[in-house]
Protein backbone atom coordinates (compact mmCIF):
# COMPACT_ATOMS: atom_id res chain seq x y z
CA UNK A 1 0.00 0.00 0.00
CA UNK A 2 2.88 2.99 0.36
CA UNK A 3 3.54 4.90 -2.49
CA UNK A 4 6.69 4.99 -3.95
CA UNK A 5 8.79 8.07 -3.43
CA UNK A 6 7.89 11.25 -4.93
CA UNK A 7 7.83 14.79 -4.12
CA UNK A 8 4.05 16.13 -2.82
CA UNK A 9 2.34 19.26 -3.94
CA UNK A 10 3.60 21.69 -1.60
CA UNK A 11 2.33 23.51 1.20
CA UNK A 12 1.52 20.47 2.74
CA UNK A 13 0.02 20.14 6.04
CA UNK A 14 1.13 17.11 7.89
CA UNK A 15 -1.22 16.34 10.96
CA UNK A 16 0.90 15.60 14.06
CA UNK A 17 -1.00 12.36 15.28
CA UNK A 18 0.63 12.75 19.03
CA UNK A 19 -2.37 15.32 19.50
CA UNK A 20 -4.83 12.97 18.45
CA UNK A 21 -6.98 10.57 20.42
CA UNK A 22 -5.15 7.50 20.60
CA UNK A 23 -8.56 5.46 22.04
CA UNK A 24 -9.87 5.85 18.39
CA UNK A 25 -6.95 6.16 16.18
CA UNK A 26 -8.83 4.99 13.12
CA UNK A 27 -11.83 6.98 13.45
CA UNK A 28 -9.69 9.66 13.65
CA UNK A 29 -7.81 8.83 10.69
CA UNK A 30 -10.96 8.52 8.94
CA UNK A 31 -11.82 12.30 10.19
CA UNK A 32 -8.41 13.36 8.60
CA UNK A 33 -9.39 11.89 4.97
CA UNK A 34 -12.63 13.32 5.31
CA UNK A 35 -10.49 17.06 5.93
CA UNK A 36 -8.43 16.45 2.78
CA UNK A 37 -5.76 15.72 4.86
CA UNK A 38 -2.94 14.13 2.67
CA UNK A 39 -0.23 13.16 4.92
CA UNK A 40 0.06 11.67 8.86
CA UNK A 41 2.93 12.30 10.60
CA UNK A 42 3.95 10.01 13.11
CA UNK A 43 5.82 11.39 16.28
CA UNK A 44 7.68 7.96 17.43
CA UNK A 45 9.02 8.38 20.88
CA UNK A 46 11.03 5.90 22.83
CA UNK A 47 11.74 7.78 26.61
CA UNK A 48 15.33 8.18 26.06
CA UNK A 49 16.04 10.37 22.90
CA UNK A 50 12.79 12.56 24.52
CA UNK A 51 11.32 12.63 27.64
CA UNK A 52 7.72 10.41 26.41
CA UNK A 53 6.76 7.27 25.04
CA UNK A 54 4.34 7.23 22.25
CA UNK A 55 3.77 4.14 19.82
CA UNK A 56 5.92 2.23 17.26
CA UNK A 57 6.29 0.39 14.04
CA UNK A 58 3.76 -2.41 15.07
CA UNK A 59 1.23 0.79 15.99
CA UNK A 60 1.92 1.96 12.79
CA UNK A 61 1.97 -1.48 10.82
CA UNK A 62 -1.52 -1.88 11.76
CA UNK A 63 -2.79 1.97 10.22
CA UNK A 64 -1.07 1.28 7.42
CA UNK A 65 -3.72 -1.34 6.52
CA UNK A 66 -6.34 1.17 7.05
CA UNK A 67 -5.75 4.54 4.85
CA UNK A 68 -3.73 5.24 1.80
CA UNK A 69 -2.37 8.17 3.34
CA UNK A 70 1.36 9.00 2.80
CA UNK A 71 3.27 8.20 5.70
CA UNK A 72 5.47 10.68 7.75
CA UNK A 73 7.41 9.18 10.56
CA UNK A 74 9.61 11.06 12.43
CA UNK A 75 12.06 8.91 14.56
CA UNK A 76 12.56 11.02 17.92
CA UNK A 77 14.77 7.78 19.28
CA UNK A 78 18.01 6.60 20.23
CA UNK A 79 20.19 4.31 17.57
CA UNK A 80 17.66 5.06 14.67
CA UNK A 81 20.04 3.06 12.68
CA UNK A 82 18.87 -0.18 14.68
CA UNK A 83 15.05 0.16 14.23
CA UNK A 84 15.10 1.71 10.94
CA UNK A 85 13.71 -1.05 9.08
CA UNK A 86 10.95 -1.58 11.25
CA UNK A 87 9.60 1.51 10.08
CA UNK A 88 10.47 0.63 6.24
CA UNK A 89 8.32 -2.61 6.92
CA UNK A 90 5.72 -1.07 8.73
CA UNK A 91 4.92 1.25 5.35
CA UNK A 92 6.37 4.73 6.25
CA UNK A 93 6.84 6.57 2.88
CA UNK A 94 9.03 9.19 4.46
CA UNK A 95 11.52 8.09 7.39
CA UNK A 96 13.00 11.26 9.41
CA UNK A 97 15.76 9.95 11.89
CA UNK A 98 17.64 13.14 14.27
CA UNK A 99 20.94 14.28 13.58
CA UNK A 100 21.66 14.21 17.79
CA UNK A 101 20.75 10.57 17.51
CA UNK A 102 22.35 9.20 14.67
CA UNK A 103 26.12 11.00 13.93
CA UNK A 104 26.33 9.20 10.97
CA UNK A 105 23.29 9.20 9.21
CA UNK A 106 24.69 8.81 5.36
CA UNK A 107 23.83 4.69 5.72
CA UNK A 108 20.52 5.24 7.54
CA UNK A 109 19.94 7.39 4.11
CA UNK A 110 20.84 4.94 1.96
CA UNK A 111 18.74 1.95 3.51
CA UNK A 112 15.62 4.50 2.76
CA UNK A 113 16.49 5.48 -0.41
CA UNK A 114 17.28 2.04 -1.70
CA UNK A 115 13.60 1.30 -0.05
CA UNK A 116 12.48 4.04 -2.39
CA UNK A 117 11.34 5.66 -0.17
CA UNK A 118 12.18 9.29 1.10
CA UNK A 119 15.05 9.74 3.45
CA UNK A 120 14.79 12.86 6.36
CA UNK A 121 16.71 14.57 9.06
CA UNK A 122 15.62 16.46 11.93
CA UNK A 123 17.86 19.20 14.05
CA UNK A 124 16.62 19.80 17.79
CA UNK A 125 16.35 23.76 18.16
CA UNK A 126 19.75 24.56 20.02
CA UNK A 127 21.60 22.55 17.16
CA UNK A 128 23.14 24.60 14.38
CA UNK A 129 22.25 23.78 10.99
CA UNK A 130 25.85 23.44 9.99
CA UNK A 131 25.98 20.37 11.79
CA UNK A 132 23.85 18.86 8.94
CA UNK A 133 26.78 19.72 6.05
CA UNK A 134 27.40 15.86 5.56
CA UNK A 135 23.72 15.33 4.67
CA UNK A 136 23.50 18.18 1.87
CA UNK A 137 22.31 15.84 -1.49
CA UNK A 138 22.63 12.73 0.47
CA UNK A 139 18.49 13.10 2.00
CA UNK A 140 15.56 14.34 0.69
CA UNK A 141 13.86 16.13 3.67
CA UNK A 142 15.42 18.77 6.51
CA UNK A 143 12.64 18.87 9.86
CA UNK A 144 13.56 21.52 11.65
CA UNK A 145 12.46 21.01 15.06
CA UNK A 146 10.42 24.79 16.24
CA UNK A 147 10.06 23.66 20.11
CA UNK A 148 12.20 20.92 22.30
CA UNK A 149 10.70 17.34 20.98
CA UNK A 150 8.61 15.61 23.42
CA UNK A 151 5.70 16.81 23.65
CA UNK A 152 2.90 18.53 21.66
CA UNK A 153 1.47 22.25 22.29
CA UNK A 154 4.63 24.18 22.74
CA UNK A 155 5.15 27.96 22.22
CA UNK A 156 6.65 27.87 18.71
CA UNK A 157 10.53 29.27 19.09
CA UNK A 158 10.62 32.62 17.08
CA UNK A 159 14.68 32.21 16.14
CA UNK A 160 13.34 28.63 14.22
CA UNK A 161 12.50 31.11 11.26
CA UNK A 162 15.90 32.22 10.12
CA UNK A 163 17.49 28.62 11.04
CA UNK A 164 14.23 27.52 7.95
CA UNK A 165 16.07 30.63 5.23
CA UNK A 166 19.72 28.80 6.90
CA UNK A 167 18.71 25.12 6.13
CA UNK A 168 17.36 26.37 2.48
CA UNK A 169 20.70 28.54 1.85
CA UNK A 170 22.86 25.56 1.98
CA UNK A 171 20.36 22.38 1.13
CA UNK A 172 19.36 24.74 -2.38
CA UNK A 173 16.03 24.25 -3.05
CA UNK A 174 15.55 20.25 -4.37
CA UNK A 175 15.46 19.54 -0.71
CA UNK A 176 12.00 19.77 1.33
CA UNK A 177 12.06 21.94 4.05
CA UNK A 178 9.77 20.44 7.17
CA UNK A 179 8.88 22.80 10.14
CA UNK A 180 7.39 20.63 13.64
CA UNK A 181 6.33 22.67 16.77
CA UNK A 182 3.95 25.24 17.48
CA UNK A 183 2.91 25.70 13.86
CA UNK A 184 -0.66 27.16 13.32
CA UNK A 185 -2.76 30.43 11.89
CA UNK A 186 -0.40 32.74 13.75
CA UNK A 187 3.19 31.22 12.25
CA UNK A 188 2.82 29.40 9.50
CA UNK A 189 3.12 32.37 6.75
CA UNK A 190 6.67 32.98 8.71
CA UNK A 191 7.66 29.76 8.65
CA UNK A 192 6.49 29.78 4.87
CA UNK A 193 7.85 32.94 3.83
CA UNK A 194 11.18 31.39 5.43
CA UNK A 195 10.76 28.45 2.88
CA UNK A 196 9.36 25.34 5.10
CA UNK A 197 6.97 23.47 2.61
CA UNK A 198 5.56 21.11 5.03
CA UNK A 199 3.93 22.03 8.11
CA UNK A 200 3.65 19.42 11.03
CA UNK A 201 0.36 20.72 13.21
CA UNK A 202 -1.34 18.77 16.08
CA UNK A 203 -2.90 20.78 18.58
CA UNK A 204 -4.20 23.76 16.07
CA UNK A 205 -5.69 21.12 14.05
CA UNK A 206 -7.04 18.68 17.17
CA UNK A 207 -7.86 21.02 19.06
CA UNK A 208 -10.08 22.38 16.52
CA UNK A 209 -13.56 21.07 16.30
CA UNK A 210 -13.77 20.83 12.43
CA UNK A 211 -10.19 19.29 11.06
CA UNK A 212 -11.40 20.43 7.59
CA UNK A 213 -11.52 23.98 8.02
CA UNK A 214 -7.78 24.03 10.24
CA UNK A 215 -6.65 22.46 7.46
CA UNK A 216 -7.47 24.56 5.04
CA UNK A 217 -6.72 27.94 6.95
CA UNK A 218 -3.48 26.63 7.36
CA UNK A 219 -2.82 25.65 4.01
CA UNK A 220 -4.45 28.97 2.09
CA UNK A 221 -1.99 31.22 4.84
CA UNK A 222 1.11 29.30 3.94
CA UNK A 223 0.44 29.60 0.15
CA UNK A 224 -0.39 33.14 0.59
CA UNK A 225 3.06 33.61 2.24
CA UNK A 226 5.35 31.45 0.03
CA UNK A 227 8.34 32.30 -1.23
O1 LIG B 1 7.15 16.40 17.37
C1 LIG B 1 6.37 16.92 18.10
C2 LIG B 1 6.75 17.16 19.50
O2 LIG B 1 7.98 16.56 19.72
C3 LIG B 1 5.00 17.28 17.59
O3 LIG B 1 4.90 16.92 16.23
C4 LIG B 1 4.70 18.73 17.65
O4 LIG B 1 4.97 19.30 18.86
C5 LIG B 1 3.27 18.97 17.17
O5 LIG B 1 2.44 19.44 18.13
P1 LIG B 1 1.96 20.96 18.20
O6 LIG B 1 1.51 21.34 16.81
O7 LIG B 1 0.86 20.93 19.20
O8 LIG B 1 3.16 21.78 18.61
Amino acid sequence: MSKPKTRPACPLIAPSLLKCDFGNLESEIARLEDANARTLHWDVMDGHFVPNLSYGAMVIERLRERTELLFDAHLMITDPARWVDDYLRAGCDWVTIHIEACPDPLPVFRKIRDAGKMAGIALNPETPVKSLQACVGECDLVLVMSVHPGFGGQKFIASSTDKIKEVRELFGSDTLISVDGGIGPKTISQVSAAGAEVFVAGSSIFDQPCYESAIREMEELAAGARI
